[in-house]
């Protein structure tokens, strides 16, 4: 759905965007993914038309966004929130949009609707906290009924349950079958969002994989163990094959098992066992790690 070839750009001597090549396909989330200043705002402006690329080439749907009829019926993007006139109420600063595009008006009423914003409609949006004009912002980037949606990180700033609720939107618009790519510079948020992640560090790509690949690479995982004999688990398990250390208030960490192995195992042996939990390798360590190469502002730590 979005198409995005060897695509650089420059501000002076800074090359921002530099040589950068991905898709993002419909029916999922894409997370973009990069430290500060890594480019992913400039590409998704680039996407949309508001740059222009010194070098290679974005499609949306096969066209290129300066030769969509209605783009908003084609993308929709959340690209800055605060980019909404104060003055003017909720309702009238969608109307004003869906007008001029050529939108039916009662497309503002259901994507009111839609991002929970219904009830402050006749509000004026200057007196809108971050969560509602992140609301808004999306609910504009809806208007069209759009096949691809980008958002440039729509959490940021928000409360617990604002979060929750991109997150399930996100879902929900993918499962619709729409192309959703949307930027963040934390992992953490993204696991739990994105079905695909696209990786950039100054400018360049770093990894295009599935969020589930990544999961895999960034480690299998330890199973923390607890047991009524530890000597007697740690050397069945270490003449399994698996690597067995001890963790603390004797408690065993086993890695290059599943924490089903280590059960069935510990059965065969007539092993009392009290506690048995997987531990998942820490996704931002595995990102950290990646992007560590490419962040410019690294902090030292005493
Ligand atoms: N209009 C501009 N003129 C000059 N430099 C710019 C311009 N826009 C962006 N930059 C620079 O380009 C680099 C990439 O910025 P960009 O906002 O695309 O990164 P980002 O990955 O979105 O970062 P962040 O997570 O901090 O928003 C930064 O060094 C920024 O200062």
């Amino acid at each position: 759905m979005i198409e995005v070839r060897n695509l650089t750009k420059r501000y002076g001597p800074l090359t921002v965007v530099d040589d950068l090549s991905f898709t993002v396909q419909a029916g999922q989330v894409t997370g973009f993914l990069g430290p500060n200043g890594a480019g992913k705002t400039t590409t998704m402006r680039m996407i949309v038309g508001l740059a222009a690329p010194d070098r290679g080439s974005v499609t949306v749907s096969g066209r290129r966004y300066a030769d969509i009829a209605v783009p908003l019926s084609e993308v929709g993007a959340l690209l800055d929130a605060g980019a909404v006139h104060g003055g003017r109420t909720a309702y009238d600063h969608l109307w004003a949009l869906a007008a001029s595009n050529g939108l039916p008006r009662r497309r503002v009423g259901e994507v009111l609707a839609r991002t929970g914003m219904a009830s402050v409609a006749a509000k004026r949006a200057g007196g809108f906290s971050l969560g509602m004009r992140q609301r808004l912002g999306i609910a504009a980037a809806l208007l069209g009924d759009p096949r691809v949606l980008i958002f440039d990180e729509p959490v940021n700033g928000l409360d617990p349950e604002g979060i929750r609720w991109v997150r399930e939107l996100m879902r929900s618009l993918a499962a619709e079958g729409r192309a959703v790519l949307v930027s963040s510079h934390l992992m953490s948020e993204m696991a739990q969002t994105a079905d695909h992640l696209v990786v950039i560090g100054r400018g360049r790509l770093i990894a295009d994989t599935s969020m589930s690949e990544f999961m895999r690479s960034a480690g299998e995982g330890t199973v923390h163990v607890r047991a009524a004999d530890p000597g007697a688990l740690a050397l069945r398990l270490s003449a399994a094959g698996a690597g067995v250390r001890e963790g603390l208030e004797s408690s065993l960490v086993v890695s290059g098992m599943t924490a089903g192995d280590v059960g069935r195992i510990a059965a065969y042996h007539g092993l009392a066992l009290s506690e048995l939990t997987p531990q998942r390798a820490s996704l931002e360590d595995a990102f950290m790690e990646l992007t560590a190469g490419s962040v410019d502002y690294q902090g030292v730590t005493s």
